[in-house]
C-alpha cells in the first residue's frame, strides 16, 4: 500500500538557562515524546542540581503538546505558577530548578511519511498518534529486544503484546502471561522462576516458573509497576543474564526468552518516589511503546465502534449510533478507555438504544457508565427454612457476591484494579472472588 504524507506540527525546545547559567541549546520535538531530567538517559539532559533525575515529560497530545511533571522534587513552573501538567503553546517558558526552556514554533510543520493503514492486526485506530504507534510497532515486531508498553488500563497493552508476539520469530513458541499485580508478594518469585519441593510451606512438588515455561518464547509481565521492590533486583539479574534460579535451588538454568512488560503507571514517577528501581527501569525502557488514552484520540471512536459492531456480527446496526449519540460519545472522557467503549457497544447491541451512556450528563462529562445487573433482585430474597441455617446463609451470600461482582465489574468496565479500589477490596482477593464465581479466567494465582 502506498504510504501517505502527513503533516505533523513540531516544537523547538530552546534551553536558555541551565543550572543558573545563560546558554542556548536547541532541540526539535519531532518525536511524540521527550523525557527531560538530570539523568543521562533522558532525551533532554539538564545539568542542574535542582532538576530531578526524571523531571518532566513533553509529549504530543491530540493536535498540541503537553508538559507533565513526573514527581520531580522542585516542580515545573509556568508564568510563576507551579503546574503538574499543562497544555503548552509556542513561546511558553518552562522553569525547572535553575533552568529555563522556551518552547518555540519550529516553523510549525514537518512532513512525515506513514503507511496508509488504520490497523495493526486486531488493533484499530485512525488518529495520528495511533498510526505513528502502528509504524513504531512494525519496527519493534521485527526486533528481538525486550519491550515496555505504557498506557492506562484498557488502552490495548495486552493486545499489542499479542500482536508483537504473532509477528516475531517466536510466534510458534509459548507466550506466558504473568499479572504481577495479582500475585501475592510471597509467591511472585516462585511464579516467575519456579521452586523446588519443600522450599516453602505448600511447595509440595518441584515446579517450573513462567520464565522456564516460556523457554524459546515470550514472557508478558503485565502490571510490572506492581512488582514488589525486593523482587526487582532478582528480575533485573534474570533479564541481564538470561538465567533463573528456582526458589530453594542454587543451580542456575539458562532460558531463551523475550520479555514484554506493561504498566499503567508512569514508571519515571515510581523511580522518583523510590517505588521502582532505577536500574530495572533503564533495562526495561530501552524500547518503550506508549499507548495514548482514548480521550486524547477521540477521532478513533467512530472507527472503533464500527470495528466492534463488526466483531459482534452487527455491522449493519450502525443506526444504533446516530449523530447525537456519537456526539455524546465524542464528548465523554472514557476513563476505562477502549475496553469501556467495547463494553458500551456490546451493551448497546444487546439492549438497544436505551443502554447508551446513561451515566453521562448532558455535557458528556462523567465517569460513571451504565449500571449492570438487575437492581432490586436481591430485595426479593426468599428465606428457605427447609435448609440448615449455614447452608441457606451461604446460598444468600453466594448470590449477593455474584450480583455485587457483576455490577462492580460493569461499573469498572472489566478493570479489576479500578473495581478493587471502588469496592475497597484487596485486588488479589477480588481476583480470587471473581475466579470462584467464574467471572474471570486464567489469573496467574497459585
Ligand atoms: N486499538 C484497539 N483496537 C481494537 N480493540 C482494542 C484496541 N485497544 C483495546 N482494544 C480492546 O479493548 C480491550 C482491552 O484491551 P487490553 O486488555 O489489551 O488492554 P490493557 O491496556 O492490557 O488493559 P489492562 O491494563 O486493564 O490490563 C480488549 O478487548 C481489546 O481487544
Amino acid at each position: 500500500m502506498k504510504p501517505e504524507i502527513l503533516r505533523v506540527p513540531r516544537l523547538e525546545l530552546c534551553v536558555e538557562r541551565e543550572g543558573g547559567k545563560a546558554t542556548r541549546r536547541v532541540m526539535v520535538l519531532d518525536s511524540d515524546f521527550v523525557r527531560v531530567g538530570a539523568h543521562p538517559s533522558n532525551d533532554l539532559v539538564l545539568s542542574d542540581r535542582l532538576v530531578s533525575r526524571f523531571h518532566c515529560i513533553l509529549e504530543r497530545s491530540g493536535q498540541g503538546f503537553r508538559v507533565t511533571d513526573v514527581g520531580s522534587l522542585n516542580g515545573i513552573w509556568i508564568g510563576g505558577a507551579r503546574v503538574r501538567d499543562a497544555d503548552i503553546q509556542p513561546e511558553c517558558v518552562i522553569e525547572l530548578g535553575e533552568s529555563t526552556i522556551r518552547v518555540r514554533d519550529a516553523s510549525a510543520i514537518s512532513e512525515t511519511e506513514l503507511p496508509a493503514v488504520l490497523s495493526f492486526g486486531s488493533l484499530w485506530g485512525a488518529s495520528l498518534s495511533m498510526r505513528r504507534m502502528f509504524h513504531v510497532l512494525q519496527r519493534v515486531a521485527q526486533a528481538s529486544s525486550d519491550v515496555l508498553i505504557e498506557g492506562e488500563n484498557g488502552t490495548g497493552k495486552e493486545l499489542i503484546a499479542t500482536e508483537l508476539v504473532q509477528r516475531s520469530n517466536r510466534a510458534q513458541k509459548p507466550l506466558v502471561i504473568v499479572d504481577c499485580g495479582a500475585i501475592s508478594p510471597t509467591l511472585i518469585e516462585s511464579e516467575l522462576f519456579g521452586h523446588v519441593r519443600g522450599s516453602f510451606t505448600g511447595a509440595s512438588r518441584d515446579r517450573a516458573g513462567a520464565f522456564e515455561e516460556a523457554d524459546g518464547g515470550t514472557v508478558f509481565l503485565d502490571e510490572i509497576g506492581e512488582l514488589p521492590l525486593e523482587m526487582q533486583p532478582k528480575l533485573l539479574r534474570a533479564l541481564a543474564s538470561r538465567e533463573v534460579r528456582r526458589v530453594g535451588e542454587s543451580r542456575a538454568r539458562k532460558v531463551d526468552i523475550r520479555v514484554i512488560a506493561a504498566t499503567n503507571r508512569r514508571l519515571e514517577r515510581e523511580v522518583n518516589s523510590g517505588r521502582f528501581r532505577e536500574d530495572l527501569y533503564y533495562r526495561l525502557s530501552v524500547v518503550t511503546v506508549r499507548v495514548p488514552p482514548l480521550r486524547e484520540r477521540k477521532e478513533d471512536i467512530p472507527l472503533l465502534v464500527q470495528h466492534f459492531l463488526g466483531a459482534l456480527g452487527a455491522s449493519d446496526r450502525s443506526e444504533l449510533f446516530p449523530p447525537d449519540v456519537m456526539d455524546k460519545m465524542l464528548r465523554y472522557d472514557w476513563p476505562g478507555n477502549v475496553r469501556e467503549l467495547r463494553n458500551q457497544v456490546e451493551r448497546t447491541v444487546v439492549l438497544g438504544g436505551e443502554a447508551l451512556l446513561e451515566g453521562t450528563h448532558s455535557d458528556g462529562q462523567s465517569s460513571a457508565p451504565l449500571e449492570v445487573g438487575e437492581p432490586g433482585a436481591l430485595d426479593a430474597m426468599s428465606v428457605d427454612i427447609e435448609r440448615p441455617f449455614k447452608e441457606a446463609k451461604e446460598a444468600v451470600v453466594d448470590r449477593f457476591e455474584r450480583e455485587y461482582l457483576v455490577a462492580l465489574l460493569g461499573w469498572a468496565s472489566g478493570n479489576v484494579s479500578r473495581a478493587a479500589r471502588k469496592a475497597g477490596l484487596d485486588r488479589m482477593y477480588l481476583h480470587r472472588l471473581l475466579q470462584r464465581h467464574g467471572l474471570r479466567r486464567g489469573a496467574a494465582l497459585d
